[in-house]
């Protein structure tokens, strides 16, 4: 395994008026929180990783390999978004299903890997249930199940505390930590709360205005007071 999971190089992407530029080296097994103001760019970033966004310039090279020419589904990549993972008219066990056979073809092994990730993410019982019957947080839950069960290396989630209530949010920090832990994947995460960032990250990204800010290990992050953004953020007085 390369020690670099994700190296963005001179990545601009423009949106009408708009430039967004990243540049970043993310080693390989970390926990990177992604934060800053709404609309600085963390969903963009995210999507030029996992393939959605294409780069008007720049390399974007995941595990070592470019990944210019390969669609989303042929990228090392899994991606939580915030909602609207779930097919509504699938069961739970079927959508997470979708993560080892789009075609939903599985076999006595395969049905047992989705068994064990609903288990694993504390929903064992729930396979025959329908998204539409589910909580916020249980629905994230499928999702991550679904993103274990396609074992890819580097797992990207929007906001996957957004929808939980403080008790849960606690609980799933632990579970993506564990999991972090099991599989060794480099796991992104897009937060806007300091707490979480305490609770999981070891790096943290903060953007604004649609470029990396400030690229820090946790514990330099936590006590930044400059750039005023990220003093802003985390409740300090800026110098
Ligand atoms: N498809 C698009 N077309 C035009 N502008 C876009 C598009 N996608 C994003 N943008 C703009 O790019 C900037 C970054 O958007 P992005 O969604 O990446 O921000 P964000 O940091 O994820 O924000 P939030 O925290 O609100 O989700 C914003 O100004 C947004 O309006």
């Amino acid at each position: 395994m390369p020690d670099t999971a994700i190296r963005l190089s001179d990545v601009t992407v423009r949106f009408d008026e708009k430039r967004l530029a990243f540049d970043c080296a993310i080693p390989a097994g970390a926990a990177v929180a992604v934060a800053g103001p709404s609309g600085a760019g963390k969903s963009t970033l995210f999507n030029v990783i996992a393939g959605f966004q294409k780069p008007a310039t720049g390399t974007v090279a995941l595990l070592g390999q470019d990944m210019a020419a390969r669609d989303p589904a042929e990228r090392p990549v899994s991606i939580i978004f915030q909602d609207n993972n779930l097919f509504a008219h699938l069961s739970v066990a079927e959508n997470v299903g979708l993560g080892i056979d789009p075609g939903l073809k599985l076999d006595t092994a395969a049905r047992q890997r989705v068994f064990s990730a609903l288990s694993r993410v504390g929903l064992g019982g729930y396979e025959r249930r329908m998204p539409g019957s589910l909580s916020g947080g249980e629905r994230q839950r499928v999702a991550l199940a679904r993103a274990l069960v396609r074992r890819r290396p580097i797992l990207l989630l929007d906001e996957p505390f957004a929808a939980l209530d403080p008790a849960m949010r606690a609980d799933m920090a632990k579970l993506l930590s564990e999991l972090r832990a099991e599989t060794k994947s480099t796991l992104l995460f897009i937060t806007h709360q300091p707490e979480d960032i305490r609770r999981l990250a070891d790096r943290v990204m903060f953007l604004e205005a649609g470029a990396i800010l400030l690229d820090a290990p946790v514990d330099e992050f936590l006590v930044s007071r400059h750039p005023p953004a990220v003093a802003k953020f985390l409740g300090h007085s800026a110098i």
